[in-house]
């Protein structure tokens, strides 16, 4: 169930509150239809025609009928809470249920600022809809009141006083979609200050760790830029609708004014009539229309907005969620990726197959689109042609958060900040207990450098300064191990390692199970790799070691270079074209 349709669901439900509110505003009305026929009388009957005692008597009527108002207006506030406050219910559980039933937990914790914003919404509605029940119905209630009172004292006067009130109405709600437009500006302005300044706030460590001071300076000012623009736009097409509202209450009093001495002149409208039809006037309606304005273009407006907005927030999963992937695997299909418009590919047709289990090593001379090969495989570069799919779907459809559960990938650059080793560990599982830390720098050969740091709660400096490169990429392996990943990518994260570090890091993330990608520095990654892929900028060649050797110049030469081994390759024969599953 929609929110909307929940919130007429629930509205709508309970009749039997409703007729017992319609008899209540008929008391509340009373004061409004009597009110200028009273004063009327009182003059007419009593101070004009010399019997005071006769004018009091009707303004003491007028009085009791004033009071059989207030009982009115006390059992209308009593009904309303047995309409409004269940629809609150309905509003929180249709809300909650959609986001419980269709959000997966997101990384991190729950979303504590958008709970607290449905929460709020779902407040505003309920307040707003009895506001609306106070106001727009004792509105119509006086409105309707007052007019049958005019026609009681001069018919001929419903003619001066009708027309401006409906063109003012109408124009008034003529301006209501602008308004409404405005209005949703201040509500999305006001959602995005709240939303960019919680991210910078709780990315403080990470701006500063980046230097990111000034751009996440210049983007909460040009939030709150926007906000106040919204604001000011807001402010001025509130400033019309006064406008049009004053002379739609005040035009009726000019009217009467000066039709009124004519009338009277003809015998048809007393001294009494013309008091009585001005207290109707400035008494009840003129009220009554500033109180329609105000109530349309507040409480309305913001009740259709936040429901609006409430809408759109249920199920979040539903705007922000993506594709579930059905497995770990990554399929590559006709790939074809190239920097700029008439840039040479940097991959051409390229098709690859990767399951959990499997060990690739990537290869080629610096330049070639290793690394963008990376970001192709983790979703972080979108491809030119072709498609990458992780678990059948296309990897970019996956929700992002999700994405990063699966997938973890690691560059060259080390990144730490200043915290507690825990914290630099636990980056990419925040879950993850001390012993599960500590297991995961044991395995990648870190175990020993923690302890000399002080253990978990020892303190790394920002950028890791003090440390070696190489003992920095150690950290970053340990914190790729405690993740959650089941695909790994390795983007030249050990060059800093000495080769028995560097095989032991691999060998372990090797034997951790699902899909380990390693952009190679070193040949011997590729030899200890179940699969090799050579890139040298024609075609990208997938194969075994040995079989490789055997069918890529290419690779031959890389290897001899390397090793200073003789060339076992046959140069003669041509490698088959695109590159191999
Ligand atoms: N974001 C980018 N915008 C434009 N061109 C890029 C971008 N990233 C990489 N390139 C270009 O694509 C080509 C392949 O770069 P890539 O970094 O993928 O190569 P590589 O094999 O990883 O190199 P290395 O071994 O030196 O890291 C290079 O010519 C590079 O200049």
């Amino acid at each position: 169930m929609t929110v909307t349709a929940g919130y007429w669901r629930s509205l709508a439900g309970r009749w039997r509150d409703w007729s017992v509110l319609l008899a209540c505003s008929a008391l509340e009305a009373l004061p409004a239809f009597l009110s200028g026929g009273l004063v009327q009388r009182a003059v007419d009957e009593g101070f004009a025609a010399g019997r005071v005692a006769v004018g009091f008597a009707w303004l003491a009527t007028f009085a009791a009928a004033a009071v059989a108002g207030t009982v009115g207006v006390r059992l209308v506030w009593q009904r309303l809470g047995t309409i409004v406050e269940p629809l609150r219910d309905t509003l929180v559980r249709t809300v909650v249920q959609g986001v419980l039933h269709e959000t997966a937990p997101p990384r991190g914790g729950p979303d504590a600022a958008g709970v607290a914003r449905i929460t709020q919404h779902v407040e505003i509605v309920r307040d707003a809809t009895a506001g609306l029940l106070v106001q727009a119905r004792g509105l119509v209630v006086m409105v309707v009141g007052a007019l049958a009172g005019v026609a009681t004292v001069s018919g001929p006067l419903i003619w001066l006083i009708g027309p401006p009130v409906v063109v003012a109405v109408g124009v008034f709600l003529c301006l209501l979609p602008a308004l409404a437009h405005r209005q949703r500006g201040v509500a999305l302005a006001d959602e995005h200050t709240a939303t960019t300044a919680g991210a910078v706030l709780a990315g403080t460590r990470d701006v500063v760790a980046c230097g990111a001071q000034n751009i996440a300076d210049a983007t909460v000012r040009a939030a709150i830029t926007a906000q106040a623009n919204a604001t000011v736009r807001m402010s001025n097409a509130a400033a019309l609708r006064t406008a049009v509202v004053a002379v739609g209450s005040f035009l009726p009093i000019v009217l009467v004014l000066a039709a009124a001495p004519g009338m009277n002149t003809d015998g048809r409208l007393s001294a009494g009539a013309v008091v009585g039809v001005l207290v109707y006037l400035t008494g009840t309606l003129q009220p009554a229309l500033h109180g329609f304005a105000a109530t349309m273009s507040t409480v309305v407006l913001r009740l259709l907005v936040t429901l609006n907005r409430l809408g759109e927030a249920q199920p979040p999963v539903r705007r922000n969620g993506g594709a579930e992937p059905s497995d770990g695997t990554i399929t590559v299909r006709t790939l074809t990726h190239r920097w700029g418009g008439h840039a040479e590919p940097v991959l051409r047709d390229f098709e690859l197959q990767l399951r959990p289990g499997d060990h690739l090593a990537v290869v080629g001379p610096s330049g070639i689109g290793k690394s963008t090969l990376a970001g192709l495989l983790t979703g972080t570069v979108t491809p030119c042609q072709g498609e990458v799919l992780l678990g059948g779907v296309p990897i970019n459809a996956v929700d992002p958060a999700h994405r990063a559960r699966i997938i973890t990938f690691t560059p060259q650059e080390t990144y730490l900040f200043a915290g507690s080793v825990r914290e630099n560990l636990a980056l990419l599982a925040p879950d993850a207990d001390d012993t599960h830390l500590l297991t995961a720098a044991g395995a990648v050969g870190a175990g020993g450098l923690v302890e000399r740091l002080g253990g978990l709660s020892g303190a790394l400096a920002h950028g890791g300064i003090g440390l070696s490169s190489g003992e920095r990429q150690l950290l970053a392996l340990a914190r790729v191990y405690a993740s959650p990943a089941r695909i790994i990518v390795l983007d030249e994260a050990t060059t800093h390692l000495d080769g028995a570090a560097e095989a032991r890091a691999e060998r372990v993330f090797a034997e951790r199970g699902g899909i380990l990608v390693i952009i190679a520095h070193r040949l011997a990654s590729a030899r200890r790799a179940r699969q090799v892929l050579v890139m040298d900028g024609r075609q990208a060649l997938l194969g075994e070691h040995d079989d490789l050797l055997v069918r890529s110049p290419h690779y031959g030469e890389l290897m001899q270079a390397w090793t200073g081994m003789p060339k076992t390759v046959a140069a003669k024969r041509e490698p088959a074209p695109g590159s191999l599953l």
